[in-house]
């Protein structure tokens, strides 16, 4: 019997990856049209943009060999940026020697990779998730039923998972509760290419608290001149329903000051808000499960808010799901 898989982010991928790996069949679903999630990229004539998570660390061992192994198939390498830190209006190097990991050549290209030839239906929203006299049956918002199976993995932000859990009201509760912030995320373009060392900088107490240039990422090189912003959380919840120009031009006002070199007006600009970008706080959870149900949740926010935390949680969810299957 298949198992569904609603969410085809890194934490729905972890998790679709050790069932298969383990003899199961899944089949997974996306509301998007693509895979990735936080992870995906936005297309454009000139190249990918990662809009979303910016580079990966890891820190936990299985997560690293993952990653070594992804690095073996081409679709990770390390990236090496020039760091700097922007604190009290001061823009200084901040070097340090932590590994940090991005998709090559683009972030999309991992979870790209993990799907593989995996059956999926995208741009299919599930709004519900039910259980029959025996199996598991889902429907979607385009009116299309999906089963029977014997076991579903929800893997998407919590406040998308609740609605879905309505079998299991606990696992419901708690994804209901869980509170994630805000980003908004923005890139600029530049024919020319900005006069500055800076290849990435942390910032404090300043509404933007990352900015990256994207042509010195691996895999990334070519005209124009890319840089990706991240927002604070504070700024983008205070900023939430600001049209997506007002958020440019204010961004790359604010990005002007920061990179202490002159910035042109951009010959692109993009801007994303992503509404559940971060869990407000980690948990410990691993996995959400019923298992006498079959229903199993995983996402991010069960552990960290990071890429590791969510491929963690899908790792943790396929355990689960094996551990009571093979009893
Ligand atoms: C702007 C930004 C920057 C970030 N930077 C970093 C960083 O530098 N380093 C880092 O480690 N992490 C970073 N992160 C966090 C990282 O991206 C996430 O922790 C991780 O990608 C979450 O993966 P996930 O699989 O848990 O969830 P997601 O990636 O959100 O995947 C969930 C999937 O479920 C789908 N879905 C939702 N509801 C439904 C439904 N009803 N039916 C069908 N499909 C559905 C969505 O379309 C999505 O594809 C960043 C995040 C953002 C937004
Ligand atoms: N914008 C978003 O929506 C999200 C961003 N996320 C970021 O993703 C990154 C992932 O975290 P980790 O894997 O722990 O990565 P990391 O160890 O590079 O960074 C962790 C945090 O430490 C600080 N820091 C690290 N290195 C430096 C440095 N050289 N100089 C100054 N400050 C530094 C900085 O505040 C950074 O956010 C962090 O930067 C998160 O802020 C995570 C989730 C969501």
């Amino acid at each position: 019997m298949t198992i569904a898989i609603i969410g085809t982010g890194i934490a729905g991928l972890s998790a679709a990856g050790a069932l298969h790996a383990a003899g199961l069949d899944v089949q997974l679903f996306d509301k998007s049209r693509g895979s990735g999630g936080r992870m995906a990229c936005t297309r454009k004539d000139f190249g990918a943009i990662d809009i979303g998570a910016q580079y990966f660390t890891s820190r936990d061992r299985r997560f690293a060999d993952a990653v070594q192994h992804w690095r073996s198939l081409g679709w990770v390498d390390e990236w090496k940026p020039s760091l700097y830190d922007f604190a009290d209006g001061q823009l200084r190097p901040s070097q340090d020697e932590q590994v940090r990991w991005i998709g090559t050549p683009r972030m999309s290209s991992i979870t790209r990779g993990l799907l593989g030839d995996l059956p999926v239906r995208f741009s299919c929203r599930i709004t519900e998730v039910f259980h029959g006299k025996e199996n598991w049956h889902l429907q979607s918002a385009e009116g299309e039923s999906f089963g029977p199976f014997s076991h579903v993995v929800v893997a998407t932000p919590p406040h998308q998972a609740a609605p879905l859990l309505a079998a299991a009201p606990k696992l419901a509760s708690t994804a209901a509760g869980v509170t994630m912030e805000p980003v908004w995320a923005v890139a600029l373009a530049f024919d020319q290419p900005l006069d500055t060392p800076v290849e990435g900088c942390f910032a404090h107490d300043s509404a933007i608290d990352w900015l990256a240039r994207n042509r010195d990422k691996p895999g990334r090189a070519g005209k124009p001149d890319i840089w990706t912003l991240n927002a604070s959380s504070r700024w983008s919840r205070q900023h939430l329903d600001l049209d997506k120009e007002a958020v440019i031009e204010q961004l790359h006002g604010l990005f002007a000051e920061q990179i202490g070199c002159a910035v042109p007006p951009p010959t692109f600009a993009h801007a994303h808000r992503w509404l559940y970008a971060r869990p407000a706080a980690s948990h410990e959870w691993g996995a959400l499960a019923d298992p006498d149900l079959g229903l199993y949740v995983c996402g991010d926010w069960c552990l960290s808010g990071r890429v590791e935390g969510a491929w963690l949680s899908g790792q943790e969810a396929a355990r689960k799901l094996l551990q009571h299957h093979t009893r």
